[in-house]
């Protein structure tokens, strides 16, 4: 039996990509906290937000990081889980706690490219770019202070995954 894999970071770094990835290479389950709240709502998060508010949504987000948590699983976060220290602690007791690192413009652009509306509402009301570079500065400290280990998330999402099993295998063995 084995911890669960956390991974954090800001929207398009590539958690749910590269959790994906990482989780066929280790062999195991892989889960999603936005995919699990979209299921146990059959709701998107824009029409949660919409609905119910940015504070609901962020309750909802802490129950399903416990529901989803499980020995031998990769999990991908949504961005704002380390917003709440509560979440964080609980990362970090129960399982590694990896940082998808990447700068805003990079960010950006793969958001530009793939905006996923639904999955994804305005956090500030601010185009994309400026956005991203208000959420990394809000919370670029929370992220470092939560990992166990950081990633450069600019690689190809098989480099990433490569880079992760590296530092968990160093870690393992010290
Ligand atoms: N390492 C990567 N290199 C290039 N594009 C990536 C990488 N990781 C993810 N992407 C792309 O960025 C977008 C957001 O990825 P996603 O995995 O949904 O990020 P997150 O879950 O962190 O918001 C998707 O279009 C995805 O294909
Ligand atoms: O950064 C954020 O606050 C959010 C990121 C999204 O997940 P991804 O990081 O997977 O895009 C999703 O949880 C929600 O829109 C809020
Ligand atoms: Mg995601």
């Amino acid at each position: 039996m084995s911890l669960p894999i956390y991974l954090i970071g800001a929207r398009g770094c590539g958690k749910t990509t590269v959790g994906q990835a990482l989780s066929q290479a280790l062999g195991y389950a892989f889960n999603d906290t936005d995919h699990y709240l979209q299921l146990t709502t059959q709701r998107s998060v824009a029409e949660i937000v919409a609905s119910e508010g940015w504070d609901s949504f962020r309750a909802r987000e802490t129950e399903s990081l416990r529901a989803v948590t499980a020995p031998n699983t990769v999990i991908a976060t949504g961005g704002g889980m380390v917003l709440a220290e509560v979440n964080c602690r609980f990362m970090r007791e129960h399982g590694q706690v990896i940082w998808l690192n990447a700068p805003s413009d990079v960010l950006a652009d793969r958001l530009e490219h793939q905006p996923e509306a639904a999955q994804r509402p305005t956090l500030t009301g601010r185009p994309i770019a400026e956005e991203m570079g208000d959420i990394l500065r809000e919370r670029a400290h929370l992220y470092r202070q939560t990992a166990h280990h950081e990633v450069n998330a600019m690689q190809s999402p098989d480099r990433v995954v490569e880079q992760i099993l590296q530092s968990l295998s160093l870690a393992r063995a010290s």
